[in-house]
């Protein structure tokens, strides 16, 4: 390709392989319909249909870092492809909801694998200061995964069917499954990067690596504040904000449903942009700090008004899915303390992300159906006013333990580097 360098063009074969992920797992919402009528399933099936997607997935996020680190990038994003093929061809076959569900999960198994052994391979092939930026673009490849599973998905399943439309789709993930096999190499034949994964790690080292990553203070610090941001604001936004503007603001679904894609265009461009940002400043925990500051001020925001103009509610929810794409700066800093182990690290503080996305809706249900109307709006409960104070009063919250889990990662960061600096001046 020209004007593009090897790393970069391989890299944009490998987002193919993760934008089909995040296509798939977000492609229920869109099938709901088709899903209900041929499984003959109630809202709460199709409910765990699609959570347990999330729920192997977060499981599985340690373990693809493993073999990530193990087995190269090349091979772990090949096979999860196929993986995730076979299982979207039986759940595109399935004649039961155990069938589709069986085939769900495997292809959330499959494609738990990806996002990790992407990151391995920019670990591999390109240099510190431009990993955050091309993790914001691997963010951003899945979210136009996110964006093909609306309108279009919904336009192709209305004209061809949903299961041709999703067996076209495994057919997609063999032929990108192959393409990486064959044009991707797990690092470059110069030494430029500090460390890289193509199998000659042993399996000791592997676990080795998995302990210290796991015994690591900002490990965790990252993770719970993965947990909170991630979780809270794909629940708001997935969830429950399209029935809260509907009721408090008593628009149409549709408005809402605009607005919530408004915040999602917000999650694809942050990760990008703050990640650039990270890499042109040098600046790793303050953004991922100030990410957590914004965010929480945002939902503080709604929780003390209830009712701001919905265009403060469209404005706070873009901006606080755009800054969640700042915590992704994340990964870069695991990373970085973690150079030959960087999928173990990567995939565990994802992992610990997903599992808040995994809960909290389960969680915030609790919470909220105290204060249930009675009705269902667009396939979500409705609650009071009130209701959704307690819960933007939840998201703040999680906010005010992010900021304090972002501003220990801070601390003890700078107190790191300070005295490498002062060790490195003797
Ligand atoms: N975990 C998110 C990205 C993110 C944003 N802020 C912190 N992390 C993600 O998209 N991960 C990729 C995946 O699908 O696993």
């Amino acid at each position: 390709m020209a004007g593009i360098d090897r790393g970069h063009a391989m890299w944009l074969v490998l987002a193919c392989g993760f934008l089909f992920v995040n296509f798939f797992r977000n492609s229920t919402a869109v099938l709901a319909g088709d899903l209900a009528a041929v499984f003959d399933a109630t809202a709460a099936e199709l409910g765990l249909l699609h959570s347990s997607f999330f729920y192997i997935y977060a499981a599985a996020q340690l373990p693809a870092g493993l073999v990530a680190d193990r087995y190269g990038p090349r091979r772990v994003v090949a096979g999860g492809l196929v993986g995730m093929a076979v299982g979207v061809a039986v759940f595109a076959a399935s004649g039961s909801l155990a069938v589709g569900f069986l085939g769900r999960a495997l292809a959330g198994l499959g494609g738990s694998v990806i996002y990790v052994a992407v990151l391995r391979f920019c670990a591999n092939w390109f240099a510190s200061d431009e990993f955050a930026t091309m993790t914001g673009f691997t963010i951003a490849a899945a979210g136009m995964g996110g964006i093909l599973a609306t309108t279009p998905l919904a336009i192709a399943s209305d004209a061809a069917g949903w299961r041709p439309v999703m067996f076209g789709s495994a057919a997609a993930m063999g032929v990108v499954a192959v393409g990486v096999y064959a044009a991707v190499r797990d690092r470059p034949d110069d030494a430029r990067v500090e460390a890289a994964a193509d199998g000659s790690q042993s399996l000791g080292d592997v676990i080795a690596g998995a302990r210290r990553v796991l015994s690591d203070l900002e490990t965790w610090l990252m993770g719970i504040m993965l947990f909170l941001v991630i979780g809270l604001n794909f629940t708001v936004v997935g969830l429950w904000g399209v029935p809260y503007m509907v009721h408090v603001h008593d628009v149409s679904v549709a408005t809402a449903a605009t607005t919530v894609l408004a915040a999602n265009v917000g999650f694809a461009l942050g990760s990008p942009v703050l990640g650039a940002l990270s890499d042109r400043l040098g600046r790793r925990t303050e953004v991922i700090l100030a990410s957590c500051l914004v965010f929480l001020a945002s939902y503080a925001v709604v929780f003390l008004t209830v009712a701001p103009p919905l265009v403060v509610v469209g404005a706070v929810l873009f901006v606080a899915m755009f800054v969640t794409g700042g915590t992704a700066v994340s990964y870069t800093v695991a990373k970085e303390r973690h150079l030959d182990d960087s999928g173990a690290a990567t995939g565990t503080v994802n992992g610990l992300g997903y599992l808040g996305a995994a809960v909290f809706p389960a969680v915030m249900g609790l919470v909220l159906d105290a204060y249930w109307t009675g009705e269902v709006i667009d396939g979500a409960r409705a609650y009071t006013p009130a209701g959704y104070r307690v819960a933007f009063g939840v998201v703040t919250l999680g906010g005010v333990v992010a900021v304090g889990c972002a501003l220990a990662l801070h601390v003890r960061e700078r107190r790191r580097t300070n005295a490498e600096a002062a060790a490195g001046a003797d």
